[in-house]
């Protein structure tokens, strides 16, 4: 169930386009658009989604990917299957199909709860549900942007180097993005010293997506393979290792990207700030440590090639979780939308209450 392609592909395609993930309403056809996030860099296209089916697809492929995306898909999948699954007992069947759809970022799952719990007041609830899912990541963006620039500035002075893994920006939000969110709004202040963005095996998230993103907002950048990342910062090439986060537990332990965990200990040994950008949607404070959050496995096909382009033996067995973990004590401070939590400094999420919402606009 692929969805239809609704914009011409090509390079340049999107130009102008704002969101990576939204409702559009057509009198038959409600759907959910995404940007398709396989076919980046080269193609820039946009997906329409008219059944449930197909946001769980687009889900697990990874046509729109990062966690609060994949929540604010999940919450629009809640409000697209209300009009389009009249059946009771199917509806609940979507709806889980939904929230199983990918098991490690918290966000999908609280994203669809939180929808579903509003499903009996009507259609029109739902999609309002849904929809100020997406205005609270789209203001989240910015103000972890706010947070963000304040606490790297008092970590790394006027001009830090930042490495950054996976993609964090609008792709993995809705708008702006979490760390690379603050990647963007150090350039715009003239304040980013360079900024390293890791290739992110073996998807590419960094290669193909974080790339694309600091092109286009003419951000200068270096590409380095995963296993460059510590050495890179045991050269002190870097300043400080900024990423996102999928969860985040109730102890300060991060499920990140697979990768994460060794620019931890890299930055560790180092003595550089290991710092996490996440919306308050991505904290977990039901879930006590990492070891309790279930890392998504997927399939040998993406470790055994690069696409279609096989590098290792046929039939190889592979290993290929999605997520590690990075235990709490190698993290510096999580920013989030509303607060600073600086686990570093023996701080815990009880000791900082929630701030306002911030803003550099
Ligand atoms: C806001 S981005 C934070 C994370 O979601 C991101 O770093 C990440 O791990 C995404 O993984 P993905 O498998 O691409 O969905």
């Amino acid at each position: 169930m692929p969805g239809t392609v609704v914009d011409a592909p090509g390079a340049g395609a999107l130009s102008g386009h704002q969101r990576t993930v939204d409702w559009v309403e057509h009198p038959d056809h409600p759907a959910v658009e995404l940007i398709d996030q396989t076919a980046l860099p080269d193609v820039e296209r946009l997906l329409r989604l008219e059944t449930v089916e197909a946001v769980v697809d687009a889900i697990q492929r990874l046509a729109v990917r990062g966690a609060p995306a994949i929540g604010v898909a999940g919450g629009l999948g809640v409000a697209l299957a209300v009009r389009t699954v009249p059946d009771p007992a199917d509806l609940d069947a979507a709806i889980l199909a939904l929230r199983n759809a990918r098991p490690t970022a918290v966000n999908l799952a609280r994203a669809v709860d939180r929808v579903a719990g509003v499903v009996a007041a009507g259609a029109d609830a739902a999609l309002a549900e849904a929809l100020a899912i997406r205005d609270e990541e789209i203001a989240s963006s910015d103000s972890m942007a706010a947070y963000g620039i304040d606490l790297i500035g008092a970590l790394c002075g006027p001009a830090p180097r930042l490495l950054t893994h996976c993609n964090t920006g609008g792709l993995a939000t809705v708008t702006g993005g979490t760390a690379l969110g603050v990647v963007f709004a150090l350039h715009r202040a003239g304040r980013l010293g360079g900024v390293v963005a890791s290739e992110t095996r073996p998807l590419l998230q960094g290669a193909r997506l974080t790339t694309w993103e600091l092109a286009r907002a003419g951000v200068p950048f270096r590409l380095a393979v995963d296993g460059a990342g510590p050495y890179l910062i045991a050269r002190g090439e870097i300043d400080a290792v900024i990423i996102g986060a999928d969860r985040i537990c109730a102890n300060g332990d991060v499920v990140n990207k697979i990768g994460s965990y060794a620019h931890a200990l890299g930055a560790a040994r180092a003595g550089v700030p290991f710092v996490v950008v996440a919306p308050e949607s991505t904290v977990d404070p039901a879930t006590a440590t990492g070891a309790d959050v279930e890392i998504e496995d997927r399939s040998d096909a993406e470790v055994v090639g690069f696409g279609a382009v096989r590098s290792a033996p046929a039939g190889v067995v592979t290993a290929n979780p999605a997520f590690d973990v990075t235990p709490a004590d190698l993290v510096t401070a999580v920013v989030t939308d509303r607060r600073v939590v600086r686990f570093a400094a023996g701080e815990t999420w009880d000791d900082v209450p929630l701030g306002p919402l911030r803003s550099l606009l």
